[in-house]
């Protein structure tokens, strides 16, 4: 019997695919073979040693200690574009509660309530309205910052609306780049995107460089009066900065997914509680996805859409398979496949991958293997895991 740790709310669609027979999934499960989360954070805690994956039912993994997972031999997936279109939706959302005074005016209707008179109630609506005109989206540019699962699905809608798009990506893969418009223009740098949009929205991860790149000078740089809309992570953006830059008009709105006391005062800011990603179809394509893969490697070592290690995947052949971890290094392969020979064990097939530092190896043999072949092997110099699987 496996075992699953939870967290969060995690939809059953996702929860239901481990079989009752094979796996128990629950969130106080003391030794579990695995951890499957959402947004919770894992760095001040100490995993059992029982566990060898963490599965995001999302895209950031920003809420996991990865790096420290690697060494461990403890794989890091998660679900990538399984929520983009949620995202990518409220994003248009956004674009529209940024441009025409949607939230406000509606409160400014709510505190119409008491008023009984029909006609007096007209009279306030359409004396009050002018209040509340804005912009239309039409004919305007957005700047999309990072070009993934998200971004090219909102720089694509954006066309759509007859918008002008500009996409910022660095990195950008050549995956990526298919699924986006060839209408979309490419900004050579971050500073020239900014200086050209009417609204700007952030679809990066953070990572050490992206970690609070809106800053004083990107609010200095920015169009006056652009939005700047943040359902990615707080972190982006240098909170201070982006209050300055409101106080001061530089910046027009700002709509983030993610609130703090400061911006919660602000009245040019709209904030969501973290909903980007908070739709039935979204949390179910996360859920299931995570599970699938979390079952394919605990049952097969396969490994698919991990943040860590590399992508692999064998069928299963009639014999018993062994995987191993190791530092990413010449002759440990070698050595393990002499073990083998050594021990007269037959190798009916393999595939070995790497990532970086890392390197992973699939291996079915004929028999199946002894703890003393295993420990051999654990024993090699650079090898930092072993499973029979
Ligand atoms: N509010 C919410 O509920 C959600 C928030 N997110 C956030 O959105 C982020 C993006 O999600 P996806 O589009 O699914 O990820 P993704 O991995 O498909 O795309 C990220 C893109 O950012 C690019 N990138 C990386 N560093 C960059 C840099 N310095 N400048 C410009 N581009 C850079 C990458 O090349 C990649 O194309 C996630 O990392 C997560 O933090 C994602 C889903 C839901
Ligand atoms: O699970 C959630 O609601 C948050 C999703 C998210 O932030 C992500 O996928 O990066």
């Amino acid at each position: 019997m496996k075992s699953i740790r939870t967290y969060n709310n995690i939809s059953d669609k996702g929860l239901s695919r481990f079989p009752q027979d094979k796996y128990t999934v629950s969130a106080d499960a003391n030794t579990p073979d695995a951890i499957l989360l959402r947004s919770h954070k894992l760095h001040s805690e100490a995993l059992p040693d029982s566990v060898l994956a963490v599965a995001r039912a999302g895209a950031g993994v920003n809420n996991i200690p990865v790096s420290d997972y690697t060494h461990q031999g403890i794989v890091v997936f998660n679900t990538p574009g399984a929520n983009a279109n949620a995202v990518k939706e409220l994003v248009l959302a956004s674009l529209l509660l940024s441009s025409r005074g949607i939230t406000q005016s509606m409160n400014y209707v709510d505190s119409l309530a008491n008023e009984t008179d029909s006609a007096a109630l007209h009279k306030k609506v359409e004396a009050g309205k002018k209040a509340y005109g804005g912009c239309e989206l039409e004919g305007k540019t957005l700047g999309v910052v990072g070009l993934g699962a998200i971004g090219a699905k909102v720089a694509n809608l954006a066309l759509s609306l007859g918008m002008k798009v500009i996409g910022y990506d660095p990195k950008l893969s050549v995956e990526a780049a298919w699924r986006l418009s060839s209408k979309v223009s490419r900004a050579e740098n971050l500073n020239s995107l900014l200086a050209r949009s009417d609204y700007v929205t952030l679809h990066v991860p953070v990572v050490p460089a992206t970690k609070g790149f809106m800053n004083e000078e990107a609010f200095n740089t920015i169009k006056e009066g652009a939005k700047l809309i943040n359902l990615a992570r707080g972190e982006l953006v240098d909170e201070q900065a982006a209050i300055d830059a409101l106080d001061s008009g530089k910046l027009g709105m700002y709509v983030a997914d993610f609130p703090s006391e400061a911006l919660i005062k602000h009245d040019k800011v709209i904030l969501f509680p973290h909903l980007g990603a908070s739709t039935r179809e979204a949390e179910e394509n996360c859920a299931v996805m995570a599970a699938d893969q979390l079952m394919d490697f605990l049952e097969n070592g396969n490994i698919v859409n991990s943040v860590n290690f590399p992508a692999i995947a064998m069928e299963r052949t009639t014999g018993y398979r062994i995987t191993f971890a190791n530092d990413n290094v010449p002759k440990v392969l070698g050595t393990v496949l002499n073990q083998l020979a050594d021990l007269n064990i037959n190798v009916l097939d393999m595939v070995n991958k790497s990532r970086d530092d890392i390197a992973y190896t699939i291996l079915d043999i004929e028999q199946e293997p002894t703890d003393e072949l295993l420990n051999a092997i654990s024993d090699v110099e650079h090898v930092f895991h072993v499973r029979h699987v």
